[in-house]
């Protein structure tokens, strides 16, 4: 099978090829823009492979993706090219609208139309997997409740607003043209090589460079943290066995406070650095309340994989996510980047 991967330098993006290339026969063809959040050192371990391609192409191109499709004759196509700062789009929605919504419009006509021209077998085999949010879903009141595939849409960012659009996008070209679809909706991503913008690398960071942490409001927020790896094995899941027209939530069961996950990474570096340094330990430049929330700000979110039992998710939770050991894992692995 041939995979078109589009935002494959980025954080998700890479973890999908990493896992393609080291664990099944398949070929892939990453087609990145290379954005500031666009990294090929993630993929160095592949570069190599006579089963990888690279194309640097922005999907809001219209006749480079035709091109790419034409040359590369892709069996599917994995979407996860996106603008994914919820701060950034407060600040500039631009990119986001270009990217998530216009990129994802020119991505789906180029796939509807070479689509359309393949042979009936390969027509039939052919998937369009787009790769989303439960940001979409909004805020979750209280501490129970979760979200499922058949929670309405609320977004409240630019972000989660763009991303919103281009799943209705996506269902509108399998409703009306029939192309074969599928949507995961997933939650907080973190590990190895996650862009220091994000809560956790941010932090990891910060707290590496003795600056101050930053935490908005005052950390209640809620967030369910799904490791990298797994969403990678759970798309790679989805893409080659789900039902075409559905959707998935992909959650890791993992829900954590932002003042806890902080707290966390200050225990382990400050347990780290006593090993062999006699740093001031890092929770003291913890000032709580200093930065106002989000505009946007949402609670709490949590989705869950409700009726879809589609893969052994605990038992890959239980192997590689969840625990301390894996924000150790990563900051060893952000210490390999940077020091
Ligand atoms: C960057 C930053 C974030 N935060 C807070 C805001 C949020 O409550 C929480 C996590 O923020 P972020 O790491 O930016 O992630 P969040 O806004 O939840 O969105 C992430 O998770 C979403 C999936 O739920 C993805 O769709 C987004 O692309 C991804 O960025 O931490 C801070 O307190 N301080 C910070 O400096």
């Amino acid at each position: 099978m041939k995979l078109l991967i589009t935002g494959g330098a980025g954080f998700i993006g890479s973890a999908v090829i990493r896992h393609l290339i080291a664990n099944t026969d398949d070929h892939v063809v990453n087609v990145d823009k290379l954005t500031y959040a666009g990294n090929l050192e993630p993929l160095a371990e592949v570069s190599d492979s006579p089963r990888y391609a690279f194309e640097r192409v922005d999907i809001c191109v219209r006749d480079e993706l035709e091109r790419v499709f034409h040359q590369h004759q892709p069996d599917a196509v994995m979407h996860l090219a996106a603008e994914s700062h919820v701060d950034r789009s407060i600040d500039g929605p631009s990119a986001f609208i270009q990217t998530n919504i216009v990129g994802t419009y020119t991505l789906l006509e180029v796939s509807r139309a070479y689509w359309n021209g393949l042979g009936i077998e390969r027509r039939d085999a052919f998937r369009f997997h787009h790769i989303s949010t439960d940001e979409v879903y909004g805020d979750l009141e209280g501490s129970e409740g979760l979200f499922t595939e058949e929670t309405p849409y609320a977004p409240s960012s630019p972000y989660s607003a763009s991303k919103a659009s281009s799943d209705h996008l996506v269902r509108a070209w399998q409703r009306t043209y029939g192309l074969p679809t599928l949507i995961t909706n997933c939650s907080n991503n973190y590990g190895p090589y996650h862009f220091p913008e994000k809560l956790i690398p941010l932090t990891i960071l910060n707290a590496l460079e003795d600056k101050p942490l930053r935490v908005y409001g005052k950390g209640e927020q809620v967030r369910d943290w799904l490791h990298v790896e797994d969403h990678a094995r759970a798309l790679y899941t989805v893409v080659k066995e789900g039902q075409v027209v559905e959707t998935y939530n992909i959650g890791g069961h993992n829900e954590k406070r932002n003042i806890d996950v902080v707290h966390a990474i200050c225990k382990l570096i400050d347990e780290m650095r006593h090993a062999s340094f006699n740093f001031l330990p890092v929770c003291r430049r913890l000032y709580l309340g200093r930065l106002q929330e989000r505009p946007s700000r949402l609670r709490r979110r949590k989705p869950v994989k409700q009726k879809k039992i589609l893969f052994n998710y605990k038992e890959l939770t239980e192997q590689v996510s969840g625990s301390a050991g894996e924000h150790r894992h990563c900051i060893n692995r952000i210490n390999q980047l940077h020091f």
